[in-house]
């Protein structure tokens, strides 16, 4: 077993409560990123969790989700495109609006994002209720994509947001509030 192999990334997460709003405990990935070690480490797991899906496009949310696929994909050697939040890409786009834990929200994609049939895998940094990855399933879909698999590096597990998912979930740390 390598040092890596043995750090707990659940240290490395920080929790803050009444964030955004009073009742919402926050799962806080910024104390992660900020350990090189406890990153890499990160990534590496992600990387072996979403290769054998063989995506050919990795999908990122808009902006948590960024930061995961963006080193993924150049690891696993695949493209990558952007879910954004309303009204942020040019030209032609579709949109899907969702329930969040604390809101509500838009997700767009260009319209010609994928080409038809292609194998995407969508990324973010946690799963709570789920809205935000069935409405980022639902947008691909809509735009072509085979979409097999979802994949977060930090679940809620006592929200249920999975069953939401119409793909897969893969994550990496799972927390049962
Ligand atoms: O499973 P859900 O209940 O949909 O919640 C998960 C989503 O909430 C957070 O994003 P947020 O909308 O706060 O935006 P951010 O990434 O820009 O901080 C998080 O990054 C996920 O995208
Ligand atoms: N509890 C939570 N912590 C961090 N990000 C979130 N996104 C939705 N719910 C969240």
């Amino acid at each position: 077993m390598t040092a890596h192999e043995e750090i707990d990334l659940k240290r490395f997460i920080r929790h803050v409560p009444d964030f955004p709003k009073p009742g919402i405990l926050f799962y806080d990935i910024s104390t992660l990123m900020r350990n090189p070690d406890a990153w890499q480490l990160a990534m590496g797991r992600l990387a072996r969790q979403v290769a054998p899906l063989k995506p050919d496009l990795l999908a990122a949310v808009e902006s948590r989700g960024f930061l995961t696929a963006a080193p993924l994909a150049d690891r696993l050697g695949c493209g990558l495109l952007m879910l954004r939040k309303c009204g942020k890409l040019p030209g032609e786009t579709i949109s899907h609006t969702y329930d969040l834990e604390y809101g509500s929200d838009t997700l767009e994609i260009q319209a010609d994002a994928i080409q038809p049939g292609q194998r995407v895998v969508v990324m973010d940094d946690l799963l709570a209720t789920g809205g935000t990855l069935a409405a980022s399933v639902a947008l691909l879909r809509k735009a072509g994509a085979n979409v097999v698999g979802a994949s977060v590096m930090v679940e809620l597990t006592s929200l249920g947001g999975r069953n939401k998912v119409d793909a897969p979930v893969s994550t990496l740390l799972t927390y049962k509030e």
